[in-house]
């Protein structure tokens, strides 16, 4: 394997963004699509795409523990919820994007572990920004906080439209998917996950 291809151990970081491989791949691509790589339109093309690339995938090379590090000493016992929070990812099937909201919810366990509210959006962003499915993206929001804040519960629902359901294939833009992931005490009570479904449900 070469270190591009090396997967750590943790949670699929990957150490390294390998820029000239990346150009050389949007070069072939061009080429395979019968475009001129070198036309004057084109010239800088990869190096746009490759960085393009970087950027969006910057969730391989970042260990989500790291955007949980820091926790408030808070003994609020009930629910926070964060809706609404804007993401954008890329489906790893077609490499094309899926975007849409996120919101989540996570009763701290009272004994001081309280993130702050932007890292549930840093959460988001990091998973996001990596080859993805939406069912995953979502899950691993959910794990990362179970395992960082050992929470009474959590709950992740994501809401996005994939365009490669919107610009090929079956072609049905507006199509929208809802995927959610529970755990603990708003998995296992029904009226705790209802007050959090109601409140996500009634936000506007
Ligand atoms: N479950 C799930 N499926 C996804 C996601 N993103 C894209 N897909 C689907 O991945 C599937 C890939 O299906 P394939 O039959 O291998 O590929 P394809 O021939 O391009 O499929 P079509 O999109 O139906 O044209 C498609 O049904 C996509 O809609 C996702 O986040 N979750
Ligand atoms: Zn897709």
């Amino acid at each position: 394997m070469t270190s591009t291809e090396q997967t750590s151990s943790k949670d699929g970081i990957r150490p390294v963004f390998d820029q000239d491989r990346a150009e050389r791949a949007v070069r072939e691509l061009l080429l395979a699509c019968g475009e001129d790589p070198d036309r004057d339109g084109l010239q800088d093309t990869p190096a746009r795409v490759a960085r393009a690339y970087q950027e969006m995938f910057a969730g391989l090379y970042t260990d989500p523990d790291e955007v949980l590090a820091k926790t408030f000493d808070e003994s609020h016992e009930e629910l926070v919820l964060v809706t609404d929070i804007p993401m954008y990812s890329n489906c790893e099937h077609h490499l094309l994007p899926f975007h849409g909201v996120a919101h989540i919810g996570y009763i701290p366990n009272g004994e001081g572990k309280v993130t702050g509210l932007s890292k549930l959006a840093r959460l988001v962003d990091l998973y996001a920004r990596r080859p993805q499915v939406q069912e995953r993206l979502t899950s691993q929001i959910a794990d990362a906080l179970v395992r960082r804040l050992e929470p009474r519960g959590v709950i992740v629902v994501v809401e996005a439209e994939h365009l490669c359901m919107s610009v090929r294939g079956i072609r049905k833009p507006g199509s929208r998917t809802t995927t959610s992931a529970v755990r603990g005490m708003l998995r296992s009570s029904a009226t705790s996950r209802a007050e959090a479904i109601e409140l996500i449900r009634g936000r506007r």
